[in-house]
């Protein structure tokens, strides 16, 4: 999770404004608490705020390619980001960031570069060189983004409403697998996987290709240079989650740097079938913590933060809370 904010083309570039652009990025300070970074580019301005996953000494964003031509707010993990950099051997990076690619991808490829990445991602890049830029979301819409017009035909991107909602004339969800460019003004699908259009999949049924695939991506998800835990529900996909995490955990960076201990969180009231289902999956993950939140009133105020933090988010809550990420 991270904030992004990125607003383009606006008609008033006094310091005022800049002022008012930082105070909105502030709004989503929530979503980052270990940097707020700006880029101002005549009348451009793309913000972040980070919650630092990889490379936290220096990959503070926004990020550049090598002349700070181009510069990218991400909100997201680029799970093949090493494997991305060897294709990209020319090209020298300044920081760890997975995200850093983004801009040396574009550099590279234009604007067709997207679905080469594998990740969950919201983006907002701004080429200086010729003033365009570009906006993108993840296949499914893990990261969450919005997208605005103001009065002055500027165009504005946010990970959450409430920075645009004052600010713009009117705005949408950005749609999950597509791509804003500024170059045709449009939207359009980059995700296009061959079963798109399937309305009945034609895939035969093998649960070992499931088991396979479900492993692996839960493994690519363990990159991370922070130390990280699972938020058990007491059901099966939370379990399931847990005994990858728990059985893959010793090979990750996190276990050399902080111990293979894997902490697991529960938050909830203590029903008896729960706690039951809970200790008999921590006996099967070896070494495991666990850290569970039982008071009512403190699960409670938990909540109420998080309809604040959600403000105008919750028109449609289900679809809502996987976009807090
Ligand atoms: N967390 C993020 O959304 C950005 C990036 N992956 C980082 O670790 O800083």
């Amino acid at each position: 999770m991270c904030g992004i904010l990125a607003v383009l083309g606006v008609s008033d570039v006094s310091l005022a404004k800049r002022s008012r652009i930082i105070e909105l990025s502030r709004r989503l300070r929530h979503r980052g608490p270990d940097w707020s970074g700006i880029h101002s580019f005549e009348d451009c301005y793309l913000a972040h705020q980070r919650l630092a996953i990889v490379d936290p000494t220096s990959g503070d964003q926004p990020l550049y390619n090598e002349d700070k031509t181009v510069v990218v707010t991400v909100n997201g993990e680029i799970y093949n980001h090493e494997e991305l950099k060897a294709k990209l051997k020319p090209h020298k990076f300044q920081t760890g960031s997975d995200c850093e690619v983004i801009a040396h991808l574009y550099e590279e490829y234009g604007e067709e570069f997207v679905d080469m990445l594998d990740g969950m991602f919201s983006f907002v890049l701004l080429d200086t060189r010729d003033k365009s830029f570009i906006a993108a979301r993840d296949a499914i819409g893990i990261c969450p983004l919005y997208m605005g017009w103001g009065l002055d035909g500027s165009v504005w991107f946010s990970s959450e409403m409430k920075a645009l909602s004052d600010d713009c004339e009117r705005f949408i969800s950005f749609p999950p697998g597509h791509l804003y460019s500024s170059k045709t003004g449009g939207l359009r699908r980059w995700y296009n996987p061959p079963w798109f259009s399937e309305s009945i999949p034609s895939a035969p049924y093998d649960p070992l290709l499931i088991r396979e695939s479900f492993e692996k991506a839960v493994i690519k998800r363990l990159m991370t240079d922070v130390p990280f835990g699972v938020l058990l529900s007491g059901g099966l996909d939370s379990s399931l989650v847990a005994s990858v995490v728990s059985r893959h955990l010793a090979e990750t960076k996190v276990a050399r740097q902080w111990g293979n201990k894997l902490h697991t969180f529960c938050i909830g009231l203590k029903v008896p079938l729960i706690l039951k289902l809970l200790r008999k999956l921590l006996t099967t993950l070896a070494q495991s913590i666990m850290n569970y939140t039982s008071q009512c009133r403190r699960a409670l105020m938990l909540w109420k933060k998080l309809f604040i933090t959600l403000r105008r988010m919750m028109s449609r809550p289900l679809e809502q809370v996987p976009q807090c990420f």
